[in-house]
């Protein structure tokens, strides 16, 4: 069976008080928690505080994003051993809002990837499909080809060190969930991708849904039987939310 994992990615808010107050009330909620993983990815500048304030608990932290390169002149950049000096366990690649803002290429996300695997800790995959892809019919291509870059550069093995997370672009941060019916089509159409490749990885892959997710549905999205958890981005900065949230993936 796989273990389901549920994820924060605070994005691009937060400060030391609010962390604070935020972690401060999940780390309780949770410490009895069993049967499922429970992490947060905040901004760089916080994984100090995460590090000291989660260390002795049972949530686990990361980044959202870090540069290819291992070092040298990429001013602002963030290098994968940098985020090992935090402990970080996962980096965030991929995530459709580096990809459209940033204009993050495929092979730029399977770069990140294999950097993030280099420096030993688990890359969550981020793929998922505009609402033009989706109404012009091409989903699975669209992932296919997310995910083909990574298997080009990294190898299909390389999953059993992976966490991939299916966000349709149009359900993030807009309130429109993808139906559960929807979102299992295209999760089974991941594993049985991979699973093509190798059975044995594709059975183990933890695939979580991104997009709305929250507590009131939850419990429907992670009864689905290849929905392994959630990345949440707006949920996961209300702690009744993200803790209401991780107890429906304990199931
Ligand atoms: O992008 C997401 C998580 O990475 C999803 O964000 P929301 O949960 O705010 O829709």
């Amino acid at each position: 069976m796989r273990e389901k994992l549920v994820v924060g990615n605070w994005k691009m808010h937060g400060n030391l008080a609010q962390n604070k107050a935020l972690l401060d009330a999940i780390v309780p909620a949770m410490a009895g928690f069993k049967n499922v993983g429970c992490a947060v990815c905040a901004p760089f500048p916080y994984l100090s505080q995460l590090q000291s304030l989660l260390q002795s608990t049972n949530i686990s932290w990361g980044a959202q994003n870090l540069s290819e390169h291992s070092k040298g002149a990429f001013t602002g950049e963030v290098s994968a051993e940098m985020l090992v000096d935090f402990s970080c366990t996962y980096v965030i690649v991929g995530h459709s809002e580096r990809r459209s803002l940033y204009a993050e290429s495929d092979q730029t996300v399977a770069a990140k990837y294999v950097a993030v695997q280099q420096a030993g800790m688990t890359p969550i995959l981020c793929v998922g499909e505009l609402l033009e892809e989706r109404e012009s019919g091409v989903t699975e291509q669209v992932v296919a080809r997310q995910l083909d870059a990574v298997i080009e550069l990294a190898g299909v093995a390389s999953f059993a060190k992976a966490v991939v997370a299916y966000e349709p672009v149009w359900a993030i941060g807009t309130g429109k969930t993808a139906s559960p019916e929807q979102a299992q089509a295209v999760h089974a159409f991941i594993r049985s991708k991979i699973a093509g490749l190798d059975a044995d990885i594709a059975k183990k892959l933890v695939i979580q849904y991104g997009g709305s997710v929250k507590a009131s549905n939850a419990v429907e999205l992670f009864s689905m039987s290849d929905i392994d958890g959630g990345l949440i981005g707006g949920a996961s900065l209300i702690a009744e939310e993200f803790v209401a949230v991780c107890k429906a993936a304990q199931g």
